[in-house]
């Protein structure tokens, strides 16, 4: 189970579904960090970005779920961004994603069924993972798979 929340954690990392939040705005001009934010501007979160800097990220074009392994448990990774925020892929603050915990049991429900299924690229086709920016990010080449239950279960 850890290994499975890591793969979910990774992949919302690398391939967050939103490369942005919906646009944002402050009530009153406020400066952050010498930065002057004038009321009212719009203001757009860099989700995508933030997940592959490398000042917080070894490595970040790599694909690891093991970086989220040598969190003590995965389980308490800040994915919301309470305490310190390296990811966002579901937003933070006041208008978070209020469906994240499901959204994680689903992503995980998902996965999990490479345990019991054996998915093959159709005709040969190697799974292509460039992406296609819509309202939320879409693959830009469709995966297409046969899928059928293992003969051998997974150790
Ligand atoms: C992987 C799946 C999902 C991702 C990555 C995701 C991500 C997000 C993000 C980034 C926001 C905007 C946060 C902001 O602007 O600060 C958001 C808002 C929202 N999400 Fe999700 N979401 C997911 C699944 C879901 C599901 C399953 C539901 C409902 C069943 C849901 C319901 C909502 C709602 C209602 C809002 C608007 C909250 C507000 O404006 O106060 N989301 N989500």
């Amino acid at each position: 189970m850890p290994y499975l929340k890591a793969v979910i954690l990774e992949g919302l990392r690398r391939h967050p579904p939103g490369h942005f939040l919906q646009p944002h705005t402050v009530t009153k001009e406020v400066e952050l960090n010498s930065y002057v934010i004038p009321k009212d501007a719009p203001i757009d979160f860099m989700v995508a970005d933030m997940g592959l800097d490398p000042q917080v990220w070894e490595n970040p074009l790599d694909f690891n779920p093991d970086r989220f392994l040598s969190i003590d448990d995965t389980k308490a990774f800040d994915i919301i961004g309470n305490k310190e925020i390296k990811m966002m892929p579901f937003g933070a603050g006041r208008r978070v994603c209020p469906c994240y915990l499901l959204a994680l049991l689903h992503l995980e429900y998902f996965v999990a069924m490479f345990w019991h299924f054996e998915w093959k690229p159709v005709d040969g086709n190697n799974v292509d993972l460039s992406e296609k920016l819509k309202f939320i990010v879409t693959m830009k080449n469709p995966l297409c798979a046969h899928i059928r239950p293992r003969e051998n279960k997974l150790e």
